[in-house]
């Protein structure tokens, strides 16, 4: 056991993304186990390894734990990255949990049937422009301090630069009217340990495309 983080998941973003790019912005060094089949995913259920038989899993301090909003929160409190009090932490909830509702419609997007993804890909777009990005453009407008929550790095600024990729890489035009979201966006990019998760052969992951999605239906009971 070399004492790293480990990190049991499929070898996509979902779920598992986010607890990469805290872990990595945090300078921790982390290994993979990756599920790359229905058996290696039994495996873990049938060891008794996962508390309600589903992944993420990271294995850490002696723990084997689940949740992944569970396992971000463990992880942003352990490398203060969770605000100076509680103020600030309901903050970083809240931006985050936003922040996970402009996600999940982008997972809609590969879930809906051919008929309808036209409709949910619209969805993102508008919500993008009108709703979220303008609330947290709002945020550093009348924050005023370059960091979403108080006057340093948090979990918000992390997993919003995350968010601010896939936006970007979804259609890159819809960040051009947020000039700070960008600032924050390349603030945090420029960090050393983030600027070293963001080059290639790292660990972070592809979004699956729909036929990643479809190739995994295949090998996984799902
Ligand atoms: N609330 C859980 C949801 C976990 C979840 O739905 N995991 C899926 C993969 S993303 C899973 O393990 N599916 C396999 C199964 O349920 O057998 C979390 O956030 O970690």
């Amino acid at each position: 056991m070399s004492g790293k983080p480990v990190l049991h998941y499929f070898n996509v973003q979902g779920r598992m993304e986010s607890i990469r790019w805290l872990l990595a912005a945090a300078g921790v060094e982390f290994e993979e186990k990756l599920i790359m089949c229905q058996e290696d995913l039994d495996k873990l259920k049938n060891d008794g390894l996962l508390m309600f038989q589903q992944v993420p899993m990271v294995e850490m301090d002696g723990m084997k734990m689940v949740q992944s909003r569970a396992i971000l929160n463990y992880i942003a409190t352990k490398y203060n990255l969770y605000g100076k009090d509680t103020k600030e932490r309901l903050l970083i909830d809240m931006y985050t949990e936003g922040m996970t509702d402009l996600y999940e419609l982008f997972f809609k997007v590969i879930l809906a049937p051919p008929e309808e993804k036209d409709a949910a890909k619209s969805l993102i777009k508008d919500r993008a422009k009108n709703r979220f990005l303008p609330a947290f453009e709002k945020v550093l407008k009348s924050h005023g301090q370059g960091y979403l929550v108080g006057n340093k790095l948090s979990k918000a600024d992390i997993l919003l630069t995350e968010l601010l990729y896939m936006v970007e890489e979804f259609d890159a035009s819809l960040l051009a009217n947020f000039t700070l979201l960008q600032a924050l966006k390349t603030r945090v990019s420029n960090l050393p340990n983030v600027k070293k998760f963001l080059q290639p052969g790292s660990q972070r992951k592809p979004f699956p495309t729909q036929e990643m999605f479809e190739e995994m239906r295949k090998r996984f009971k799902f």
